[in-house]
């Protein structure tokens, strides 16, 4: 089972996090998708995130951190996301490559850590949903097995479980078709678990807040792209690039926010028809 990592909670009991997630980067740092410079857009998200001057305990990374799979592109990320002063864990997406993520993160001290204990009363489980080379996930037995093991631990604790694809229908059917292949052992697995009830994801580039069988699912805005709900056909959204701030409150309650760049200076090509 991969290591366990232990955060105390800086702030009293309440837990602060700061989501970053599909940041996309290029080992080019002009290189763009879908017209956005996702290097530009990065770097403006985390110059907007300081200036907020927010108090917080963890950054989580969920997936796609990188687009064309290059050692140079996890480096930018490494450089951009250093410039925030706390501990970042990460989990990959189905654009991500994890012979360079893993080895690239690990070389500048970013933690591998997998299932992370904050404070007194919450923990954080990191789920690999990537089936290589396809954009829709599956989460195999390993992980599965690897997930249950992990909760058994410290089913006491309140549990964010965190992945890149969505286990339900987001509304959108051309990404519906990359979703999570099987949601139901994932629902078979935390039936179990009454305090996970709490799961983040990122891969559909827009902010959702949903019901699954009684469970809270987040989806949140990407730092570069975003898709626009509730559309049959792939279609871009003209609205900015993204983040999300969530507190964990020691009896369970999870408050959080989106927060999005104020000024149009990265407006995607509405005209493109995929990638
Ligand atoms: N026109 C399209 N129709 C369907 N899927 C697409 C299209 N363009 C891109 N995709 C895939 O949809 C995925 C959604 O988010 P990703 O960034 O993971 O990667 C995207 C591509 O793999
Ligand atoms: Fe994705």
């Amino acid at each position: 089972m991969d290591s366990l990592l232990t955060l105390p909670a800086a702030n009293g009991a309440d837990i602060r996090i700061l989501q970053i997630t599909d940041t996309h980067l290029f080992a080019g740092k002009h290189q763009s998708l879908l017209g956005v410079n996702t290097w530009s857009s990065f770097d403006a998200v985390l110059d907007a995130i300081m200036a907020q001057q927010r108090d917080y305990d963890l950054i989580i990374a969920t997936g796609d951190l990188a687009q064309d799979h290059t050692v140079e592109a996890y480096q930018h990320f490494v450089a951009g996301i250093s410039r925030l002063p706390k501990p970042c864990v990460w989990l990959p997406g189905n654009h991500d490559f994890q012979p360079a993520m893993v080895n690239t993160l690990a070389d500048a001290g970013i933690a591998s850590d997998k299932h992370v204990l904050l404070g007194e009363h919450w923990q954080l489980v990191l789920l690999d949903s990537q089936v290589f080379g396809v954009p829709h996930g599956m989460l195999s037995e390993y992980q599965l097995e690897w997930l249950d093991k992990a909760l058994r631990l410290h089913p006491e604790r309140h549990t964010l479980v965190l992945l890149h694809h969505h286990p339900l229908a987001s509304g959108c059917t051309w990404l519906d078709q990359h979703s999570l292949r099987n949601p139901h052992q994932l629902e078979a697995v935390l039936q179990h678990f009454p305090r996970a009830r709490n799961l983040v994801c990122g891969h559909i580039h827009q902010e959702l807040d949903l019901d699954w069988h009684g469970r809270r699912v987040l989806a949140s805005p990407s730092t570069c792209v975003q898709f626009k709900p509730h559309c049959t056909n792939f279609t871009i959204d003209n609205v900015a690039p993204g983040w999300r701030w969530l507190t964990l409150k020691a009896d369970g309650v999870l408050e959080t926010e989106v927060n999005r760049l104020q000024s149009d200076l990265f407006r995607p090509d509405l005209d493109s028809e995929g990638y």
